[in-house]
């Protein structure tokens, strides 16, 4: 497998960024990241995009994809491939111990997708209801940036904690937005490879890569990786106080399929569905273990909120088409974590002597790498030579944009920082000296 051919360094203007440890010529795959540890395909496009590999049935002139996980899945909670090969992938994907298929996973996607049906049913309240316990976080609805500090966005977590379970006690009545919803059956992948990683430490696809023709690859990452990301939950809170709520409206929604989950399975066999015939399968893997692991994992906020944290500022928007040009659709986001660690253009603040002495090298200050989607993975691609030294940036926003002043609003709104990459200096100094 080929080796990385930059570090991770600490930079003094934004955090920690990519630096070639040698030259880097053009069209280089500089890094493969065979798939995302945790992702959303929109609940509206669940049977246009394939589970697998992201492929969007529009682009190969259908409305929509028909293979489902098994005959009996009924969509297996809202599944959908584009082909028998992407299936079995995905039946190798989350096939915790060999042999006894992925009835886990498919169980707590179908209880996911029985508790949106409830909530889209027209006897259901449209708004949202507030029951007792959740009436305590009323308060959360009307803060401003100003009472945003990290002991009270902790103080809210705990109290989230408290109301939660006291509802696991009635059913869940509120309705979340369509936005919620995409957000709670992210942070629920994540979750769940979270719990399948405890379960079985050696769960293979925790290590699985695709081949290394494709440069330096990696897999999706384990738990430890996704938390090794810049946590942004504070930076967000602040610009976006109403975010506060909704996150915790999001924790509430899975704690209750969680314990709503577990409770069900005492109730009935308490087993796994295996794929294959009784004789063919080894001892079931006890289905009880996983979902009181989920249970038990959403007692506290705590890995539910480190998601959301690193989820806002960190992932990636799967698009319908493997470049985000003008006119792809955003089908969903994924955390690639490994990619996280690009930096958006060049900093002119971080005069080090070798950004200095590269700065000589480069012609301006574009992004030196460019992504590109491939069926599952991501790929990230060199656009032009790279010097020994020099930062691997991507552009986080569309740097065709001519407006400064746009591309300044997006990226501080959304990844928390004013640019100081030369063409944005050199713009904004123009529009000061405009007047
Ligand atoms: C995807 S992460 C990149 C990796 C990050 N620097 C880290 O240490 O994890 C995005 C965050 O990096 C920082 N960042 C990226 N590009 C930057 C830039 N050009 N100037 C300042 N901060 C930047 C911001 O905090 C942004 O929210």
């Amino acid at each position: 497998m080929a080796a990385s051919l930059y570090d991770i360094l600490p930079t003094s203007y934004g955090g920690r960024s990519a630096f070639a440890r040698q030259d880097i010529p053009k069209g280089t795959s500089v890094l493969s990241c065979s798939g995302p540890y945790a992702s959303v395909i929109f609940w509206k496009f669940r049977r246009e995009v394939c589970a697998m590999c992201f492929a969007y049935a529009f682009e190969s002139g259908k409305s929509k994809w028909s293979i489902k996980l098994g005959e009996d899945s009924k969509g297996a909670g809202g599944v959908w491939f584009c082909s028998e090969k992407c299936r079995d992938a995905c039946l190798r994907e989350y096939e915790l111990f060999e042999g006894q298929g992925i009835g886990w996973w498919t169980q707590i996607n179908a209880a996911f997708e029985r508790l949106v049906n409830q909530m889209a049913k027209p006897s259901k309240p449209k708004t949202s209801t507030k029951i007792a316990p959740a009436a305590r976080l009323a308060f959360l609805e009307d803060i401003s940036a100003a009472d945003v500090t990290q002991e009270f966005v902790d103080k809210a977590w705990m109290l989230a904690e408290d109301v939660s379970l006291e509802e696991s006690k009635l059913g869940w009545v509120e309705v979340l937005t369509e936005f919620e919803m995409d957000t709670a059956r992210f942070v629920l992948d994540g979750i769940v490879r979270k719990v399948a990683e405890d379960v079985n430490p050696a769960f293979p696809a925790l290590d699985r890569v695709s081949s290394g023709r494709d440069g330096y690859c990696l897999g999706a990452g384990r738990w430890v990786d996704m938390l090794e990301l810049q946590d942004n939950e504070l930076s967000l809170v602040i610009s976006k106080p109403y975010i506060l709520t909704s996150r915790i409206r999001i924790y509430r929604f899975l704690r209750h399929l969680a314990t709503s989950l577990s409770s069900q399975r005492k109730s009935t066999s308490g087993s796994s569905t295996p794929r294959g015939g009784a004789n063919s399968t080894p001892p079931l893997l006890p289905f009880a273990s996983i979902t009181d692991k989920l249970r038990d994992c959403l007692s506290t906020s705590a890995e539910a909120r480190a998601i959301m944290a690193r989820d806002h500022g960190n992932v990636f928007g799967i698009w319908d088409m493997t470049t985000e040009d003008e006119g792809s659709e955003m089908l969903g986001w994924g955390a690639y974590v490994f990619g996280s660690y690009f930096n958006h253009g060049e900093s002119f603040l971080d005069f080090g002597v070798s950004r200095i002495v590269n700065r000589l090298f480069s012609t301006d200050c574009a992004p030196n790498l460019k992504k590109f989607r491939n069926g599952r993975a991501i790929q990230f691609y060199s656009l032009r030579d790279i010097r020994a030294g020099e930062e691997l940036c991507i552009s986080y926003v569309d740097e065709t944009n001519p407006s400064v002043l746009e591309r300044a609003r997006m990226l501080g709104a959304d990844w928390f920082f004013d640019c100081r990459c030369a063409r944005c200096v050199q713009e904004l100094e123009a529009l000061a000296i405009a007047g």
